[in-house]
């Protein structure tokens, strides 16, 4: 393999950088000359490329966002957008391909390898909602990110004797709320995999204070109903003065942790081994702190495990 390309795609994620450093630097210490493919596969399709070399990475490690900067592109779901895009491929010389994206970005991968290029993937979204991996890169520095804010937002919860819901991200997936919430002592955690009731939160509520507590978190995943109808609900109910955090766009920024690096380092190293070695449509993921590498179609058909032990801890150490 003399020439291959790197691209991030999809939502950006905390590691990408760190991802893309590793690919660079692993491809050219093997040899290989790598191209940047700018905006994922709308750079792909318009040839927005240029070749990377040691410096082009230099000094992005510790930084969020992407470099290569990312793009959701309508126009590869087509036949003729990803025709484009083999043509801009042929162009470059390009035989190999990293993607660094989420689950959609895999499905556009995989399509490109079925045409013939060598594409391997790296799992890189905050939501951790690829199923044969049990990180995803940039999952750990939203967790920390959310923390950070509970803390903050416990400070003026506890000094005003409120309730406060945090909603934070995930799309269909509830791992940043469930981790978070375990790590920053919620008392409730809401999340789409699991059924709740809106009276066992009332309760804890009203017996937390009439313990004597002062504040309460209730971290709720994104897309389960409205967070600021829940607020006025819980005041109507339970008498307590109910304020509402969405963190947003927050989570998906920021210096990434130390997993983070050291994970995308370590996926981004064994991508360029899989190209090395030939392989094609394959994803990268960490199971039981081992790299693993398995079929895209085999790591998307897989269906994602919610953590129940994970979420029965954090109830009983909220009760
Ligand atoms: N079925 C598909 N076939 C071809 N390309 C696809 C397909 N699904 C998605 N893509 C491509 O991948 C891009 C990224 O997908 P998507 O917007 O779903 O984000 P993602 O990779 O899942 O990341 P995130 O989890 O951060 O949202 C899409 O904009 C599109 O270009
Ligand atoms: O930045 P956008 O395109 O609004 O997407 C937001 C979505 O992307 C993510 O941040 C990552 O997939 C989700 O958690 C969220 O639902």
């Amino acid at each position: 393999m003399k020439t291959i390309g790197v691209l991030t795609s999809g939502g950006d994620s905390p590691g990408m950088n760190a991802a893309i450093r590793a690919v660079v630097r692993s491809a050219i210490y093997n040899g290989i000359k790598v191209m940047g493919i700018e905006r994922g596969y709308n750079g792909l399709i318009n040839g927005k490329i240029k070749e990377m070399n040691l410096s082009s990475v230099g000094d992005i490690i510790h930084r969020g966002g992407t470099i290569l900067k990312t793009a959701r592109c309508e126009e590869f779901k087509t036949e003729d957008g990803r025709s484009k895009a083999l043509n801009v491929l042929e162009i470059f010389g390009i035989e190999g391909l990293v993607v660094i994206g989420g689950n959609g970005s895999f499905k556009g991968a995989q399509k490109l390898s079925h045409s013939g290029i060598k594409t391997i993937c790296l799992p890189g979204t905050i939501d951790n909602d690829l199923p044969y991996t049990d990180y995803t890169i940039g999952f750990d520095t939203a967790v920390n990110t959310v923390l950070h804010s509970v803390s903050n937002i416990r400070d003026t919860s506890a000094s005003h004797g409120r309730a406060s819901i945090i909603e934070v991200m995930g799309r269909y997936c509830g791992d940043i709320a469930l981790y978070a919430g375990l790590a920053g002592g919620a008392e409730s955690v809401i999340v789409p995999e699991e059924e709740y009731k809106k009276e066992d939160i009332f309760r804890k509520l009203i017996n937390g204070r009439n313990r004597g507590k002062m504040h309460s978190i209730i971290m709720l995943a994104e897309g389960i109903g409205n967070a600021f109808d829940l607020g006025k609900e819980i005041e109507e109910k339970t008498g307590i003065e109910t304020k509402v955090t969405v963190l947003g766009h927050i989570q998906r920024g920021g210096s990434p942790t130390a997993f983070d690096r050291i994970l995308a380092s370590k996926m981004g190293a064994k991508a360029i081994e899989l190209l090395i070695d030939g392989a094609s449509g394959r994803a990268v993921g960490m199971k039981n702190n081992s790299l693993i590498d398995l079929d895209i179609d085999e790591a998307l058909s897989q269906d994602k495990q919610f953590d129940k032990d994970m979420y029965k801890l954090t109830n009983i150490l909220s009760i």
